[in-house]
């Protein structure tokens, strides 16, 4: 599905008057969205001058980084301690001044995973191109650099796993299955939970969110009533997005003329 909003960059004085009084909150995506997608997950670097940008934003606005990613693989990669991290697509949360927290029924499902995960090894050894990403309360299936023929294989193996164990679902990405805990718990709620624990109300203050995927859709529904949804490129659900962006260069793009004209 190809959308087509209007683009946030060309907007970004209509997305300046919306906030009216209101103080812009960050949150953003990684993959995709900070980062262009590359084939090898664990050379997704940040470039420079997005870390500079989101450095430069934090020290006037909260920032915070949502991703499926596990929170020490994006805090490591992003390294900036004013920044808010939330991992695991919102299971497991960090930030400035020892602020932790990690979805209490998230960590019961902690042995479903780590049985899913030693089955998964197992049975994908023979499945070339595969790789398996531990999360601490997911687990990515990336089937990217599978042979084409070769990637039902693959979704039947992880169908099959999942239906051992109820505790567990199934969510999907980029050339990614995922294997998640079976709960009401995702980038929304993180978005959600964040803005109540900084005590950022609705009416003062203006979530803005930016991401590329489908996992993202949650966080960009939660914020749809109130804040500013930014779609990066396209993919192949129904948006809650308003607005878009082309790629990971417009991104930083916005994310350098939202900071000028917050400090103007
Ligand atoms: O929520 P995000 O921060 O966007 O994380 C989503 C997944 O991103 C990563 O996988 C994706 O990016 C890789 C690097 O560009 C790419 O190789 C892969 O095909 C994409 O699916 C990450 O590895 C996953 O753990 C995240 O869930």
């Amino acid at each position: 599905m190809e959308q087509k909003l209007p683009n946030a960059l060309q907007n970004i004085n209509e997305i300046y008057e919306l906030s009216g009084d209101k103080k812009a909150v960050l949150f953003l995506d990684y993959d995709g969205t900070l980062t262009p997608i590359v084939s090898d997950p664990e050379e997704a670097k940040l470039p420079g001058k997005t870390r500079s940008a989101l450095e430069q934003l934090s020290k006037i606005i909260n920032v915070a980084v949502i991703s499926g990613r596990d929170r020490k693989d994006i805090l490591s990669f992003i390294d900036i301690n004013t920044l808010f991290y939330a991992g695991s697509h919102g299971f497991d949360i960090s930030g400035p001044d020892g602020m932790e927290m990690q979805y209490e029924e998230g960590k019961k499902t902690l042995p479903s995973l780590d049985k899913a995960e030693e089955k998964l090894k197992e049975k994908l050894k023979n499945i070339k191109g595969s790789q398996l990403e531990r999360k601490k309360y997911a687990i990515a299936v990336h089937y990217r650099n599978v042979q084409e023929e070769k990637v039902d294989e693959l979704k039947s193996i992880v169908e099959e796993v999942l239906q051992s164990d109820e505790k567990l679902k199934k969510g999907s990405g980029k050339k990614i299955l995922e294997l998640k805990p079976n709960l009401n718990w995702h980038k929304g709620k993180a978005l959600q939970w964040l803005m109540k624990e900084l005590e950022l109300s609705k009416e003062e203050y203006m979530p803005i969110f930016i991401g590329d995927d489908i996992t993202d859709e949650d966080a960009l529904k939660a914020i749809k009533d109130y804040g500013v949804g930014i779609l990066v490129g396209s993919h192949d659900q129904e948006t809650h997005a308003t607005y878009q962006l082309k790629d990971t260069t417009e991104v930083v793009e916005f994310l350098q003329k939202l900071q000028q004209r917050l400090t103007k």
